[in-house]
């Protein structure tokens, strides 16, 4: 099951992916964790200390090296070049399973308070004003679209705030979106954003609240997002001990509830490979048109392999 916190900066995104992360993991199951946002928190919210530094490589300092793992022999997609962050896998293409044995895991993931985690890297300098921060998501959409996830396993993304998400289709990738609002205004104001797109692609969606402090937050939320409202966090002392680095005690019973709702919301999801492989050919046929074709000098719609299966069937017969 794949899960995106999404939401407005400063809603408490990188907090709950956090959170829910090691909840999962705790529980002993196969878990990663995949910083998507535009300001690269999550080590230290999982509990990076100031001392250690995350040495591995951000997804997006490799993505060449990716895309040609990830194209195996498919002979639709003749080189890296030719692959952009949409481009569906096809009959020989390499799938890949959660913490599996290749090349992608293997660089990329390093453990962070007992959760395996990948980075999409930092939008620096030297991208201001030439790159937007989807250049960065490629990497996780490649991830995605060319992973087989298996009941019981779970990636989950901080993902970046805004719009960036919408642009290539990533947002189409998820079992459930989990759209963390707080009781303002400006925060139910990206859930209206939100829900538009995804019910025009027939994405799930619930809303989580956090930082409620009381009746009141919580019946704001409850009337500008009604049943959307799956779960809350209540403001909470030991997120703020934890990030003064000094955490004391256990997380609040109320948001450990919290966190079991997440969880049985997830897995509650049953999952449909051929939408899924659906939207990913839809996409990829709306970026080639828009500006790939262009860019790549190539016909992109060739790169669709009509006859693919995506799902554990596809395992057996991809590239090893
Ligand atoms: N949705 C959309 N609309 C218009 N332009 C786009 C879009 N997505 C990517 N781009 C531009 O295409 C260049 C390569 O994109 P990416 O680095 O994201 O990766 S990829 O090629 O898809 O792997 C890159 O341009 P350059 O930075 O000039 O190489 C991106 O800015
Ligand atoms: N439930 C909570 N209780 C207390 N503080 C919180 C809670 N959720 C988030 N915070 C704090 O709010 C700030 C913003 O959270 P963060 O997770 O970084 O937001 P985002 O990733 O959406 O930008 C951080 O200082 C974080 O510790």
């Amino acid at each position: 099951m794949r899960v995106a916190f999404v939401g407005k900066g400063g809603s408490g995104k990188t907090t709950l992916s956090a959170l829910f992360s090691r909840h999962l993991a705790r529980s002993g199951a196969p878990v990663v964790a995949i910083d998507g946002d535009i300001n690269q928190h999550l080590a230290q919210a999982l509990g990076l200390d100031d001392g250690e530094t995350f040495d591995a490589p951000p997804l997006s300092a490799r993505l060449a090296e990716i895309k040609d793992h990830l194209r195996g022999d498919n002979p639709r997609i003749t080189s890296s070049a030719a692959m952009i962050k949409t481009t569906p896998p096809g009959r020989g293409s390499r799938l890949l399973r959660l913490l599996g044995d290749d090349a992608v895991h293997a660089h990329h993931v390093q453990n962070v308070g007992g959760v395996p985690l990948m980075v999409t890297g930092e939008f620096d300098e030297s991208d201001l004003g030439v790159a937007c921060y989807h250049s960065k998501l490629g990497a996780v959409e490649l991830y995605l679209n060319h992973l087989v996830d298996g009941p019981g396993e779970y990636v989950v993304v901080d993902m970046t705030a805004g719009a960036d998400a919408f642009a290539s289709g990533l947002f189409t990738r998820f079992d459930m979106t989990f759209l963390v609002a707080e009781p303002t205004r400006k925060g139910v104001s990206v859930y209206r954003q939100y829900r538009d797109h995804a019910e025009e692609f027939g994405i799930p969606v619930a809303v989580v609240g956090n930082k409620v402090t009381g009746e009141d937050d919580l019946l704001f939320l409850k009337e500008h997002v009604g049943d959307h409202l799956l779960a809350y966090f209540e403001q909470s002392s030991w997120v703020r001990s934890q990030e003064r680095g000094r955490p004391q005690g256990d997380l609040e019973p109320h948001n450990v509830h919290a966190l079991r709702q997440l969880r049985t919301a997830l897995d509650g999801r049953t999952k449909d490979w051929e939408a899924f492989q659906k939207h990913a050919v839809e996409f990829h046929l709306r970026n080639a048109a828009a500006w790939a074709d262009k860019a790549t000098g190539s016909d992109l719609s060739a790169q669709v392999d009509p006859g693919f299966r995506h799902g554990p069937a596809a395992l057996g017969s991809a590239s090893a």
